[in-house]
């Protein structure tokens, strides 16, 4: 154990005989994101975590704290755990500054959980402050979710723990949400435990991703390194993640052009969809995602000059092929053609009869091609560099 990690492993068998061994190790701070299919064991892990399911063993400790394991058993309410559902749980007969209130009186006293933000930080943090007068009733669905995750807050957890927080809201309330809790990462430093089937909510939010199938955690580990490794390659939805930096602006043609890993992009500033759009300056830190879908791959002869309305032609080297099920699909990995120290990886999801057209191999050098406005600039920057 050391006190920045979250450490989860319990093991149990039902009266039906199906049987649980999920184990899981995390740094924190952060965002740790359970993904996997129905029925794998996620809600079961935070119920035990939140001390509301007792398995037949279990070890768990938020940092230093012991929840249980070593003869401890702590009682739920004793946990500090705060939890977020699918369905927000407001109470109806409450106001908006009731149910947030209700988090803020079940907060310990004075001493503990120092750092974490009071009524009015939160109310600013989630976009509350016009909606505190209101019943809950007349809320639409992202804005329950924004006063569940602030009730949650104000009882100044040592964790958090969202259950689905997103699965029963439209695309732009999902959004809307994602937004807050990307400030809320960027902004504290509380660790949460994220449990989704939404790959692209793991992307855009977690730090650690843990995949947990058929009552085992198969793997953990950074995010981008897991999407990189292909193992999520099966996925329609499969995309690398890219820690990337400012290193050019174009504000009259809305361009940035930034340095990714190895790789040197142009991206759309400010990004569309974006809850407060800014154009951010050069030396700020992004997330950027690429859908494999959306890369095509070139052998391009040399010295032909091409025109096309695709900003990005990335020189690239194959690093791996990943056959997809049984279909006629691969999952390329690509690394930028250039030594690069600490390079990241884009995929690219193509036909296996381009794979053989191409000779796509460990090794080959070819040209990646991606539309500008397929890369997706994750909301906000994330620091600066020095
Ligand atoms: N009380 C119980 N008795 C018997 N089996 C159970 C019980 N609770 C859960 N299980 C089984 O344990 C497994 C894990 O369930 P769990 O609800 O944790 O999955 P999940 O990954 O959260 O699924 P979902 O995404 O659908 O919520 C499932 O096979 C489920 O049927």
């Amino acid at each position: 154990m050391t006190p920045d990690t979250l450490e989860i492993a319990l093991r149990h068998r039902f009266a039906t005989g199906r049987t649980l061994d999920l184990a899981l190790s995390a740094p924190l701070p952060g965002i740790v994101g359970l993904f996997g299919p129905s029925g794998a064991g996620k809600s079961t892990l935070v119920a035990a975590l939140c001390g509301t399911f007792r398995p037949d063993r279990s070890d768990i400790r938020v940092g230093t704290r012991i929840l249980s394991g070593s003869g401890i058993w702590v009682r739920p309410e004793a946990r500090r755990i705060g939890m977020v559902f699918q369905d927000s749980r407001l109470f109806p007969h409450l106001s908006v500054a009731g149910n947030l209130r209700y988090g803020a009186d079940r907060a310990p006293p004075p001493g503990h959980a120092e750092g974490l933000p009071g009524f009015e930080e939160v109310s600013v943090l989630l976009g509350l402050e016009r909606l505190l007068g209101r019943r809950t009733h007349a809320l639409s669905g992202g804005e329950r979710q924004r006063v569940a995750i602030g009730r949650a807050l104000l009882s100044r957890p040592v964790l958090l723990a969202m259950d689905e927080p997103l699965s029963g809201l439209d695309q732009a309330r999902r959004h809307e949400i994602l937004f807050y809790l990307g400030r809320l990462r960027d902004r504290l430093l509380l660790p949460i435990l994220y449990v989704t089937h939404a790959l692209d909510e793991v992307v855009r939010l977690c730090d650690t991703l843990a995949l947990v199938e058929d009552g085992r955690v198969e793997a953990c580990g950074p995010v981008a390194d897991l999407l990189a490794s292909g193992r999520l390659a099966e996925r329609e939805d499969a995309s690398a993640l890219l820690d990337a930096v400012v290193c050019g602006q174009d504000a009259e043609r809305g361009l940035a052009s930034v340095s990714a890993g190895g790789f040197t992009l142009s991206v759309v500033q400010p990004a569309a969809g974006q809850v407060e759009p800014t154009l951010h300056p050069v030396g700020t830190r992004l997330r950027l995602t690429i859908p494999a879908r959306e890369v095509v791959l070139l052998r391009l002869p040399e010295a032909v000059p091409i025109v096309t309305s695709a900003q990005n032609m990335v020189p690239v080297r194959v690093r791996a092929v990943q056959p997809v099920g049984t279909d006629a699909l691969a999952v390329v990995v690509l690394e930028p053609d250039s030594e690069s120290p600490g390079a990241a990886v884009i995929l690219a999801r193509v036909t296996r009869d381009s794979v053989h057209r191409l000779g796509l191999v460990p090794g080959a050098r070819l040209t990646a091609l991606i539309k500008t406005v397929s890369i997706v600039v994750l909301d906000g920057g994330i620091g600066h560099d020095e």
